[in-house]
């Protein structure tokens, strides 16, 4: 069929021009998730002072090294609380572990090399070499170092660093809004009765659980009845909050109570692209109100999902300045499949290790309405246009979604 848009180049439009949101100071509690927007420098030193890496007592190296040998001691380093005195010949301190080593001392014995003797003596019973078990000043980093560059995703590991090296505040990507509307007068939320003809919306829990995940802050804006100036008026209040991104789900194909795109191309709306060469998802819509992004996701609810994976979660991440890239893998076909028409596949399927290699079986159903079959799939099996027939065991690619 004429006017259907191949997948990758629809893609590519979509992501053709995208740019990371600007920047905004976070508290590091809040920061999880987010992107750094400019790299950081450590504010201080890492550790600030030569400290202990074991229990036991400082020593002075020399001391110990014809083990047994008595040593006196003089008192303790803690972890917040040094020892402010000095080491001197035949004298030790006790220690713990992250300890400042004490001024004279140039080792740690382990407390399990060490045995506690009368009146103040401990008898040191083995040699421990210049310089063991201490955490040199700067070990870490030292006070200037670059330590996390622009662009970084904030990981566990990546916070606890920009902890340690004193940031409060982390400079980091805004986060894309993205608003969401259900647009339908069959569709009540869950837990509402639904009337005769009636069915309970699901597409978009889905939708804004995916966005969220790509790092998203969700507007959620209920569900319209299929009604111009209702939609519209939506459409305007997520212009009016910011949205970056507005996603409407349904009405995007061509009956006569399909408005969607007639609504936002009055609201201003300049299409893009609409349809294409994909199964399920083919009415997908994208169009723009400046750098306000429109996706029209259409009404099944499979069709709506699978959009959403191959669409909205890329231009999320590119808008919240994340990394991402689809986790297709090489796979091999659990069943034999037949000859492919003119649209891209995407057959929900499973995808199993079996002897060292990915075998990928779809279910036997593919209806776009069928979420079960959705939520039983860990991958969707790749068919390119026009693939012919192909046997079971002959390679194949799946994109993962679990
Ligand atoms: N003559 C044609 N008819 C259809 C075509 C076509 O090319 N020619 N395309 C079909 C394809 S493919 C799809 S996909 C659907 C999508 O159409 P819409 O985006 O207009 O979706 P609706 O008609 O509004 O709804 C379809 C279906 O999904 C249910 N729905 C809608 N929103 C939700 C929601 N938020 N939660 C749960 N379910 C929802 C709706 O009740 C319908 O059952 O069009 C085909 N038709
Ligand atoms: O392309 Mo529609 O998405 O299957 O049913």
């Amino acid at each position: 069929m004429a006017g259907l848009m191949p997948v990758d180049e629809a893609l590519a439009r979509l992501l053709a021009d995208v740019r990371p949101l600007p920047s905004e100071d976070v508290s590091i509690d809040q920061a999880a998730g987010r992107v750094l927007a400019q790299g950081i420098v450590a504010r201080r030193t890492q550790p600030p002072f030569d400290a202990s890496a074991m229990d036991g007592y400082a020593v002075r190296a020399d001391d110990v090294a014809n083990p047994p040998k008595a040593l006196q001691v003089i008192g303790e380093s803690i972890a917040g609380k040094r020892f402010e005195g000095e080491v001197g010949p035949g004298q030790a301190v006790r220690i713990f572990t992250g300890a400042p080593l004490p001024r004279g001392s140039n080792a740690v014995l382990l407390q399990e090399d060490a045995r506690v003797a009368a009146d103040g003596l401990v008898e040191a019973l083995e040699a421990v070499a210049p310089g063991r078990h201490i955490r040199r000043s700067g070990l870490d980093f030292e006070a200037g170092d670059a330590l996390l560059p622009a662009g970084r995703f904030l990981d566990p590991a990546a916070l606890s660093l920009a902890a340690a090296a004193n940031h409060p505040h982390l400079p980091v990507v805004c986060k894309p809004l993205v608003a969401i509307l259900a647009t339908g007068s069959e569709l009540v939320a869950p837990g509402d009765t639904p009337g005769q003809d009636q069915i309970v919306a699901s597409n978009g829990y889905g939708v804004a659980a995916l966005a969220a995940a790509a790092g998203a802050e969700i507007l959620d804006l209920g569900i319209e009845p299929d009604d111009r100036a209702l939609l519209a008026a939506s459409v305007r209040r997520a212009l009016e909050a910011g949205a970056d991104v507005i996603v409407t789900l349904g009405g995007a194909s061509v009956g006569d109570h399909d408005l969607v795109r007639e609504v936002l191309t009055g609201e201003g709306m300049a299409l893009d692209f609409w349809k294409i060469a994909m199964r399920p998802g083919k009415p997908l819509m994208f169009g723009r109100f400046g750098d306000v992004r429109v996706l029209g996701l259409p009404g099944n609810p499979v069709s709506s999902l699978v959009c959403a994976h191959l669409f909205l979660k890329p231009l999320v991440a590119k808008l919240a300045g994340r990394a991402f890239t689809p986790d297709i893998r090489e796979a091999f076909l659990g069943e034999p499949m037949k000859a492919n028409d003119h649209r891209r596949d995407y057959v929900r399927a499973l995808a199993e290790q079996v002897g060292g290699r990915l075998i990928v079986t779809p279910f036997g159903t593919q209806d776009s309405s069928m979420l079960k079959t959705l939520a039983a799939a860990n991958a969707l099996l790749i068919r390119e246009p026009h693939a012919p027939a192909a046997q079971a065991g002959e390679p194949c690619r799946a994109l993962m979604l679990r």
